[in-house]
């Protein structure tokens, strides 16, 4: 897939799971974005949460053709375009503001925006983004709250975040509105420190067999 044809559609259907990546050490970035892909998880978001973020969004960029490297946290167009220049084929936000949508849309670059609002939801249908991050999921509603909106929102696609885990994954993966869920279990931080790359190709491997209505 080249940057120019990924679509957001493109980055939630190609596995159940999106990992939410911090990474605080540029060492381990390429062998983590490798233990993933070798585990069957590609689009790979990486949190703009450490000072580190953009070189590692770079060096996977580089170095880790077999995977899609996004960036999450993004919070502004400064960060968007800061990701997009590092290298970051998709982009994640916690919540959505319209020029946040813009820069993204001149930028060229997929947006999943976050939401966990209806209005939310009307916010960024209006502005053209119809694959939305439901954050944070567990916290504003869960399961419950994906099922009241496919009524009024049934064209709309959402990938729950926050609160998200193995043990309740299948529940949001059995809806009709949801495309994949995000979540930080599958880069544990004990396993990032302890460089135990097969112990996260075995977590990408299990996340990736999970069963998807969508
Ligand atoms: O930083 C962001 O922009 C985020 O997207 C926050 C993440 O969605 C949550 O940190 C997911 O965390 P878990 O509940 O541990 O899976």
């Amino acid at each position: 897939m080249t940057t120019t044809t990924l679509t957001a559609l493109d980055v939630v259907q190609d596995a159940p799971v999106i990992p939410v990546i911090v990474l605080n050490d540029t060492t381990h970035a390429v062998a983590l974005a490798k233990a993933l892909a070798a585990g069957g998880i590609r689009m790979l978001e990486v949190t703009l949460r450490s000072p580190v973020a953009l070189d590692c969004i770079r060096a996977i960029a580089a170095e880790v053709p077999e995977a899609v490297v996004g960036a999450g946290t993004v919070r502004s167009a400064a960060d968007a375009q800061a990701a997009v220049a590092a290298g970051a084929r998709f982009l994640v936000s916690p919540g959505y503001t319209s020029e946040l949508g813009q820069a993204c849309q001149t930028l060229q670059v997929p947006l999943l925006p976050g939401v966990a609002t209806a209005s939310e939801i009307m916010q960024a249908t209006a502005d053209g983004y119809s694959v939305l991050k439901f954050f944070p999921a567990l916290q504003s509603g869960g399961v419950p709250m994906l099922k009241a909106w496919f009524g009024p929102f049934g064209d709309v696609k959402f990938c729950p975040t926050g609160g998200v885990s193995p043990d309740n994954a299948g529940q949001f993966l059995a809806l009709p509105n949801v495309a994949c869920v995000g979540g930080s279990w599958l880069v544990p931080a004990e396993a990032l420190a302890k460089q135990d790359w097969a112990a996260i190709t075995a977590l990408a491997q299990a996340a990736s067999r999970l069963e998807r209505a969508v």
